[in-house]
């Protein structure tokens, strides 16, 4: 997980290098599972880099390994939301970063998260995707009702099937921790990481 959020910062400072934003906030939604988690180490590593991350983590995992992903983004005075950003808010920040779901979702969204997708989407705010855009099957790909759109998608391990539908300007692969004998196995065929890099544009 540190790795995975760790290189999905590393792409977004790679795509959107603060001195081409107009501000430095992004916000970070992240959801119950391990996307989310990815989410929570992305936010800490971009207040790294010198951005100014706000979390939005509506239903957190009673699991000590989130307490303390948690604890370290309040540890680097990362803000919490505690209400449901609005299309208006998300307008407060140049970027926004979608780790609400990954390849465990399955479609429909649930009741509870419409609203949250639905003002990303009003917003209009770029945006940036963790593995998967959130409310796409891993499969498939976008729902038939539409969906999220984002700018720039990361990849985690390996590109997911979905992937194939993605459309933004950027498609990163992160998460560079597959042992060769699992690539080999599973005819991964992942592309080469230059150097000491930690994500690989598409
Ligand atoms: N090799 C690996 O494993 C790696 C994994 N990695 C990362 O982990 C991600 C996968 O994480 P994951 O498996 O924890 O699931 P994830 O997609 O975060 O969501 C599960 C949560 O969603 C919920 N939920 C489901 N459907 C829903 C719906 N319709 N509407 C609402 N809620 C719904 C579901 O709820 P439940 O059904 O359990 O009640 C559960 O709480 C992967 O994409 C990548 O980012 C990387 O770090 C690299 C290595």
């Amino acid at each position: 997980m540190e790795l995975a959020g760790l290189s999905c910062a590393v792409a977004i400072a790679k795509c959107y290098p603060l001195a081409s934003l107009s501000d430095k906030n992004v916000l970070v939604f992240c959801g119950p599972g391990n996307n989310g988690g990815d989410g929570l180490v992305c936010a800490r590593h971009l207040k790294l880099f010198g951005y100014c991350p706000s979390v939005y983590y509506p239903k957190r995992t009673d699991k000590p390994l989130y307490h303390n992903l948690t604890t370290q983004c309040q540890a680097m005075q990362i803000p919490f939301l505690e209400e449901p950003p609005s299309a208006e808010i998300c307008k407060n920040y140049s970027l926004l970063v979608d780790a609400l779901f990954g390849f465990s979702f399955k479609p429909p969204m649930r009741a509870e998260f419409v609203s949250v997708v639905n003002a990303i989407q009003e917003s209009k705010i770029t945006l940036c995707s963790v593995d998967i855009p959130s409310g796409w099957d891993v499969e498939s790909g976008i729902p038939e009702s539409g969906g999220l759109q984002p700018d720039l998608l990361i990849s985690l391990t390996a590109p997911k099937k979905c992937a194939e539908k993605f459309r933004g300007r950027f498609h990163y692969l992160g998460g560079r921790f597959v042992p060769p004998a699992l690539e080999e196995k599973y005819s991964l065929n992942l592309p080469e990481y230059p150097g000491t890099e930690l994500c690989v544009k598409l």
